[in-house]
């Protein structure tokens, strides 16, 4: 079954909704040098990160500065994943050499080089991103080259950019992805999430598909 991740996450009722939802992943943002309404203070983002129930993976979005940042912030944190983006191959690969946390790597999906993130990451998340490198745009990209990397690299990949509980079920059957990631299409304000959104976006997500061959 498609996992889901819902990212962007500032408030503790947005949490539940997601965990009541189903969601398997959820996402905090800390430390991006960019303007955002998710962006949290790491000891916030830790307090959140603390109500996550066994069986839901929490999610660290960040952008640091060097591995070694990302490292004492993951510390700090805690998460169960650290997901970096505007990384190099090798920056991830160096952070992952640093913390016990799994690493994500949040990367453009029409550049050229994804396949070198295959081995130092855990999983990609395969995004739309703005000239610094930052997600959470809620802008989609090109499915059928989405769909092309997913078949030809042997990690899990999330699709992330401009999904909405409209498009979510569409995109996972032109791309058929490991997972689906959210934010902007689940909020009813900046870093405020509408709680139906979330549940139509897992559900939509989720459902069971005819496959044809
Ligand atoms: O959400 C942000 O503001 C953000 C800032 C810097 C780096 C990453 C960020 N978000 C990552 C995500 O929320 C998601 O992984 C992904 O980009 C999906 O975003 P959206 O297109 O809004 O659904």
């Amino acid at each position: 079954m498609t996992r889901t991740k819902i990212c962007g996450l500032t408030r503790e009722d947005d949490l539940d909704a997601a965990v009541a939802a189903g969601a398997d992943m959820v996402g905090f943002v800390c430390g991006v040098p960019i303007e955002t309404p998710r962006e949290l203070a790491p000891d916030r983002a830790a307090t959140l990160g603390e109500r996550v129930p066994e069986g839901v993976t929490s999610v660290l979005v960040t952008m640091p500065e060097t591995p070694e940042a990302g490292a004492a912030l993951a510390e700090r944190v805690d998460p169960d994943a650290i997901q970096v983006h505007d990384y190099s191959p090798d920056e991830v690969a160096a952070l992952a050499d640093r913390t016990d946390a799994r690493v994500l790597a949040g990367v453009d999906a029409a550049d050229d080089d994804l396949e070198q993130y295959a081995n130092p990451a855990d999983a990609l998340v395969l995004d739309s991103t703005d000239e610094q490198g930052a997600g959470g745009t809620g802008e989609t990209h090109d499915w059928e080259r989405a769909r092309a990397v997913v078949a030809d690299l042997d990690v899990p990949v999330l699709l992330a950019g401009g999904l909405t509980p409209e498009n979510v079920a569409e995109a996972v059957r032109t791309v058929e992805p490991f997972g689906v990631d959210v934010s902007s299409g689940t909020e009813r304000a900046g870093g405020v999430k509408d709680h139906a959104a979330i549940q139509q976006f897992v559900e939509r997500a989720t459902a069971p598909r005819t496959v044809t061959t």
